[in-house]
């Protein structure tokens, strides 16, 4: 087959108007061009309309089809085409491409244009189709996994109406799996799926359904590798699959900070041109044993009490965290222990910084390290910790919280747009550790309330927060190591205490640690983050343009 030009240039017809339009391989443009520089004859230009121009990434493109001269693409979609233009411009190819609208939505949006010989026609096709399949990070074949159960239970639907349509206009071909039950797609991954067919594997869910997604993959992973997941000290292999959401849960704050909005036609396109965003993973142990991955927050006290009450509502759907948060913020409950971490003292950021992780962020390409390209290889997704650090540099807080939270991202959500930490970094090998002392429910509601508003939610006196790579939580009435059951255990421990003081309004001695919305079944853990495990199709949050009317502003040829 004859080689296709990278570069093409010729004048088109769009929408009553010719354009000069242009291919170079990193950009597709079409711009009016001016009545007196017309070569194209017979064209029916609209002689007052001021010039446009428009500009396309070619990694923005989707797809691109004939349309056949009766008014159908070939592929079996309408489109209307007034008869005017058939007669003198008989051929025609429609280019599907991303377009940005408000808030990080993307848009699927098309443009046709006309032309007169077919000969013309079939190589604008051809040399878009050949520059997109030189687009080597997009996926062709993937694993879906759909919760028909998550959120408001409109898994199967989002997906079906949202996604699949634009999966096979750019031509991506999909295994299709509804779940039946908790743990079906982390049970299938782990075991059964023949991951060497595919290019990643997306799930339509929540943050549950993502984290079912997570567990899978990294324990496959690391299976295969024949890596312990138990020990802290191991290395954990990195998945080579990366991960889509499509985003239908209650919170989906892993979507929110990855793409900047829990949108599915969004979040699809991401998935489409093939984004890739690698993301820390802590694993979290208890008694050198593994117990569970973390990507967002781990939350003891208020977050864990808040997940422990809203599991016995799930039937109220995502309205449950609202019941559950605002009943938990009443009881007020704090918690004894004692908090020791290692701070990331080699990191490029704080947590009380200003700037923000955003596409392309500068900490997560360097890994989060004051002195990259010293780290070899192998040692991104270890915890990163040498004996001497460990025996020197750790920090211990004792005392009594309403809240231990481990934020690994900013965990924003539609709750909390700037989120629970919102300098943390996708993807810089740190965990944020805030901590919340034991305040008047006064001044932790003016914490909550923080972050909600542009104010500083750290800036308080009861509240601290370090940027840490390890830590470890031992509640205070945590008598030996072999503490099993931790509910049964806690509710002993609570009405022994309550009894010992009828009068008093004590707090229970435990909470629960909540992962990622998952309660844990241990009060004392330890936790280490490993940089970069796995990767997203998403590509961070994208800078908003100054103002929003010019998201898409015509570019200056
Ligand atoms: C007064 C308003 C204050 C609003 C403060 C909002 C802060 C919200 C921060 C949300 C952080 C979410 C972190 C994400 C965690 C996910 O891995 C996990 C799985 O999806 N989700 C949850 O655990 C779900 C956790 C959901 C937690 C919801 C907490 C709602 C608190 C409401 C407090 C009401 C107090 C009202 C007093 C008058
Ligand atoms: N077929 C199924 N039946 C019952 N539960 C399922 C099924 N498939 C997945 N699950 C479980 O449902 C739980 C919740 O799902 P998901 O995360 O999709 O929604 P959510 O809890 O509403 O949202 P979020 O996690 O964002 O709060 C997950 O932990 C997952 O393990
Ligand atoms: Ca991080």
């Amino acid at each position: 087959m004859e080689k296709q030009p990278r570069l093409l240039a010729s004048q088109l017809f769009l929408k009553n108007s010719v354009f000069e339009v242009l291919l170079n391989g990193v950009l597709l443009t079409w711009k009016e061009i001016p009545d007196n520089k017309k070569v194209v004859s017979g064209s029916i230009h609209h002689p007052f309309k001021v010039g446009t121009s428009h500009s396309v990434s070619v990694s923005e493109i989707l797809a691109v089809r004939e349309l056949d001269v009766d008014g159908g693409t070939k592929d079996g979609r309408w489109q209307k085409m007034p008869q005017k233009l058939t007669e003198a411009y008989p051929y025609a190819f429609t280019v599907s491409y991303v377009e940005r609208a408000r808030q990080h939505r993307w848009r699927c949006s098309d443009v046709t244009f006309h032309c007169s010989e077919g000969a013309l026609c079939q190589q604008w096709i051809q040399t878009i189709r050949e520059q997109l399949t030189a687009l080597t990070n997009r996926p062709k074949h993937l694993l879906v996994y759909i919760n028909p159960y998550g959120g408001k239970q409109q898994g199967k639907c989002i997906y079906e109406q949202k996604v699949a349509p634009l999966f096979a206009c750019a031509s991506i071909s999909t295994d299709v799996i509804v779940t039946e039950n908790a743990n079906h797609a982390r049970d299938h991954l782990k075991t059964e799926a023949e991951l060497k067919k595919y290019d990643g594997v997306v799930c339509v869910g929540g943050d549950g359904m993502f984290s079912e997604i997570v567990h899978g993959l990294v324990s496959r992973t690391q299976r295969d590798n024949g890596v312990d997941q138990n020990s802290l000290e191991e290395k954990l292999v990195p998945c080579t699959l990366r991960i889509g959401i499509i985003p239908a849960g209650s919170t989906d704050c892993i979507c929110y900070a990855t793409v900047g909005i829990n949108d599915p036609v969004t979040s699809a396109l991401h998935v489409i041109v093939g984004d890739s965003q690698p993301m820390d993973v802590c694993s979290v142990h208890h008694n050198n044993t593994f117990l569970r991955y973390s990507v967002s927050l781990l939350g003891y006290g208020f977050y864990g009490d808040v997940l422990a009450d809203s599991e016995r509502k799930r039937w109220m759907g995502p309205a449950r965290y609202d019941f559950s948060g605002f009943k938990t913020f009443l009881t007020h409950h704090h918690y004894e222990g004692a908090v020791s971490f290692l701070p990331a003292t080699d990191t490029l950021g704080t947590p009380r910084d200003k700037t923000r992780c955003r596409a392309g962020c500068f900490i997560c390409q360097h890994d989060g390290q004051l002195y990259s390209g010293d780290s070899p290889e192998e040692s991104k997704t270890a915890p990163d910790v040498s004996d001497r650090e460990y025996e020197m540099g750790w920090g211990v807080v004792r005392g009594k919280f309403l809240a231990i939270n481990a934020a690994s991202m900013s965990c924003a959500c539609p709750r909390s747009p700037k989120g629970l930490s919102p300098a943390a970094h996708l993807a810089d090998g740190t965990t944020d550790l805030i901590l919340v002392r034991k305040c008047s429910r006064f001044n932790f509601l003016r914490h909550l309330l923080r972050h909600t508003s542009k104010d500083d939610q750290f800036d308080m006196t009861f509240v601290e927060v370090h940027r840490v790579r390890r830590f470890r939580f031992t509640p205070r009435h945590c008598q030996n190591d072999s503490e099993l059951d931790l509910r049964e255990n806690g509710k002993q421990l609570f009405s022994q205490i309550c009894r010992d003081h009828p009068a008093c309004s004590c707090s229970p001695a435990y909470s629960s640690w909540n992962c990622d919305g998952e309660i844990l079944p241990h009060a004392a853990i330890e936790v280490g983050v490993h940089c970069q495990l796995i990767k997203l199709f998403a590509r961070g949050i994208e800078e908003q343009p100054l103002f929003e009317d010019l998201a898409n502003p015509p570019c200056a040829l």
